[in-house]
């Protein structure tokens, strides 16, 4: 196992900050969860625990991010002079079945401020936007009813039921299980009603984008970046064509936009298009190859790029609309 990840940064959401979990959070951290109440509702964790195994399981999450196995952040408020430890939310991921198992527990004096919910929110949005993963997994024990409330609120869509051995009750307990998709995280946006999707014709989005080709054949996908619809799905540069624009002169401003790149009109070849139907509109999307452009491609807008070879291309994720493009892709780069 490689042990070159970088450790994330720090996740922020109103005066919170999620920071990768550190042995020095280990005294507050065994004040808050060495408490019954705390520990009751979680599968993994024995009553009373030990600040020895706290200190071992501490050491094990900081070479899993070491490994990009898991992902383990401590809560912070930052209201007080000197931020002080709330709790503990983490994300272990399972690659090869594109899935994150989340987790996370508050000191007791910490319930019922939102701030679970807000924390869920913020890591699940993070790790569907920058990991390796389609679907994030969580589970919750039937008589906890408040984490039941946290996950549903945050879009998570119970799934089924089963029975767990949870080791501080000593028996095996009913657990319900939630699943939270990409799909179900829509910022900004609210849920479409169903009359209205069946009964009028959705909008037709005019967008186009480029399949950038370099001089050793490879592929530039840009990916989503957190807080747009669909993050974390990788995609062709481009954008929305503006009113009384031109799909080519959009087309130039965007790759200019996004990437930095400057495109003459004569190096766009159409190429392909596609029609898709989303949810809440019709995407209709020319695609241009291009060869030849000025400047090295940038992310401006916080997004992943990434050069993507011929036998590559299958292992990205890419929307929907753009999945019939990459077996002529493939016929193009070989
Ligand atoms: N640029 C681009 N957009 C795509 C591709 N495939 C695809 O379904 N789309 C959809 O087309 C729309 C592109 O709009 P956009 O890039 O201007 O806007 P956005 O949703 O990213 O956010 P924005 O409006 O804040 O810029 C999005 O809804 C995106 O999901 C693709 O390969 N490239």
């Amino acid at each position: 196992m490689s042990n070159n990840h970088k450790l994330p940064a720090p996740l922020t959401f109103d005066h919170y900050t999620l920071r990768p979990i550190e042995q020095t959070d280990a005294s507050s951290l065994h004040s808050l969860i060495n408490d019954w109440n705390v520990v009751r509702m979680l599968s993994q964790v024995p009553f009373p625990y030990s600040k020895t195994l706290l200190d071992q399981w501490i050491n094990t999450m900081i070479q899993e991010m070491k490994d990009g196995i898991s992902y383990h952040f401590t809560i912070f408020d930052r209201s007080f002079e000197k931020p002080v430890i709330v709790g503990c939310i983490g994300i272990r991921l399972n690659t090869k079945d594109q899935l994150g198992k989340i987790g996370y527990w508050l000191g007791q004096k910490y319930w019922g401020k939102q701030i679970a919910s807000r924390a869920l929110q913020r890591l699940s949005s993070w790790a569907l936007a920058n990991l390796n993963i389609n679907y994030i997994h969580a589970t919750a024990a039937d008589d906890n009813l408040a984490s039941i409330a946290v996950l549903k609120k945050c879009g998570y869509q119970p799934f089924g039921q089963g029975k767990e051995k949870f080791l501080a009750r000593a028996v095996e307990q009913s657990v319900s299980y939630f699943l939270l998709q990409r799909e179900d995280i829509c910022p900004g946006k609210s849920p479409i009603p169903m009359n209205n999707t069946l009964l009028k014709p959705k909008k037709i989005l005019l967008v186009v984008a480029a399949a950038l080709i370099d001089i050793d054949g490879q592929l530039l996908l840009a990916r989503r970046p957190e807080g747009k619809s669909m993050a974390g799905m990788w995609e062709f540069p481009g954008g929305k064509v503006e009113p009384n624009e031109t799909p080519e002169a959009a087309l130039i401003r965007e790759l200019k936009e996004e990437i930095n790149i400057d495109v003459s009109q004569s190096c766009l070849a159409p190429f392909t298009f596609a029609s898709h139907e989303y949810a809440d509109f019709h995407l209709l999307m020319p695609l241009y190859v291009c060869h030849k452009w000025k400047n090295v491609p940038e992310p401006k807008e916080n997004q992943q790029l990434a050069w993507v070879n011929c036998e590559e291309l299958d292992h990205y994720l890419v929307m929907e609309a753009d999945k019939p493009f990459i077996p002529l892709l493939k016929d193009l780069m070989f």
